[in-house]
């Protein structure tokens, strides 16, 4: 059997099982299965890393935010409106093929905004050119989900899907679970709170189906199986996703209202140029940058030039290197220490301190001294 079919096979026992006390331990052990296999899908395969068709896109500015939707739900539109840079856009799907970058200027950032070409159920897979979009989106700060406001929600929960079977968690922070596995000493198992969903028996099913034998497992929080698993499998990613709907234009006002109600969603239309300035104010919450001007005594701040950090490490761990690094050269002098503990910058820290700082920083869990690396 393939893994697809493993896959499938173990997702309709899933579905076909009741939920309760007694199958409890029964849905726990085939969810680490399925999670297993799905790990298994995203190793690259061979076929599809010769065919070397990657979107490779350098990484610049303060912040990538890459466009996910369906075809022709209106993403290549809107990079045209935001950015200085001209997508294809056209009534008929699959119009863009590949990762087309343009720049956002919003409060002194720049912000990447990548168009992508439109993924349909299965993407995850391989479908179309699913997985290298999914790729990109992996290693954005933020996904804007793009949706046809006349489509309904099916779109919306498909993709959702997609995302999940990859490991990509949606708008959810990682689960506060303490996972360290040993040599020896078997799995001590601790909690600091009730929990509801996992049991120690449950826990160590689990890890014995990832011939986990040694381990020490401390739930600070009250998780689910799943989450669970997603600590112990480890390659997940913790996504800010912002969703809009678009062509507003096209539906009812109470439809409108409803929508907009909805949580982390914006309405938009592009093709009236409804409501672009407060999905920016969004976006900007989103990625949750923070802009430091600098200034000469005696002098007003320098508006145009701002230092851009990022939400996640605290002030202490802006150095001077980071300055130095993310090519403010000219800050360094003005920035000397004491470095200016008021700027209420509890958290921050250089976002363009190289590839490893990205996606790590968001939601860090109140009053920890988070580091950004
Ligand atoms: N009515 C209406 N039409 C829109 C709006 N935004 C975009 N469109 C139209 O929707 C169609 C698709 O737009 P694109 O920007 O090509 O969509 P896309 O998501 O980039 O499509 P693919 O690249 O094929 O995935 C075009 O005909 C646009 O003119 C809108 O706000 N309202
Ligand atoms: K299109
Ligand atoms: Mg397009």
């Amino acid at each position: 059997m393939g893994i697809l079919e493993k896959i499938s096979e173990i997702e309709k026992e899933i579905a076909r099982t009741q939920k309760n006390k007694a199958t409890e331990y029964h849905l726990g052990l085939l969810k680490a299965k399925l999670a297993k296999y799905r790990a298994q899908l995203l190793e690259p395969s061979k076929s599809a890393s010769s065919k070397g068709e990657g979107f490779d896109v350098m990484k610049s500015g303060d912040a990538r935010v890459a466009l996910i939707g369906f075809p022709s739900v209106g993403k290549s539109t809107f990079l045209s409106l935001m950015t200085s840079t001209a997508s294809e856009a056209a009534s008929y799907e699959f119009t863009t093929l590949t990762c087309i970058p343009g720049v956002i200027e919003y409060k002194g950032a720049n912000i990447q905004l990548l168009d992508l070409p439109g993924i349909i159920e299965g993407a995850a897979q391989g479908k179309g050119r699913g997985r290298q979009v999914i790729a990109v989106a992996r290693t954005a700060d933020v996904v804007i989900m793009m949706l046809d406001a006349t489509k309904g929600e099916v779109q919306r929960s498909l993709l959702e899907k997609e995302l999940e079977s990859v490991g990509i968690r949606l708008n959810k922070h990682k689960p506060n679970i303490y996972f360290k596995p040993k040599k020896g000493g078997g799995i001590s198992f601790n909690s600091t709170v009730t929990l509801t969903q996992c049991s120690e028996k449950l826990v160590q099913l689990i890890l014995h189906e990832y011939k986990i034998f040694n381990a020490e497992v401390l739930f600070r929080e009250d998780c689910s199986p799943d989450e669970f698993i997603d600590v112990i499998v480890g390659n997940r990613v913790y996504m800010p996703c912002l969703y809009v709907y678009n062509k507003i234009d096209q539906i009812s006002m109470e439809e409108v209202d409803r929508l907009a109600r909805k949580p982390n969603s914006v309405v938009i239309s592009c093709g009236m140029k409804l409501n672009l300035d407060y999905l920016l104010e969004m976006l900007w919450e989103y990625l949750a940058l923070t802009c430091i001007y600098t200034k000469k005594r005696g002098q007003r701040p320098d508006f145009t030039d701002a230092i851009i950090l990022r939400k996640g490490a605290s002030v202490e761990h802006v150095g001077l290197e980071d300055l130095w690094a993310c090519g403010k050269r000219s800050h360094i002098a003005q920035l000397q220490s004491p470095l200016p503990t008021a700027l209420h910058c509890a958290t921050v820290s250089v976002t363009t301190r190289g590839p490893h700082s990205r996606g790590n920083c968001w939601m860090p869990p109140p009053g920890s001294p988070s580091s950004f690396m």
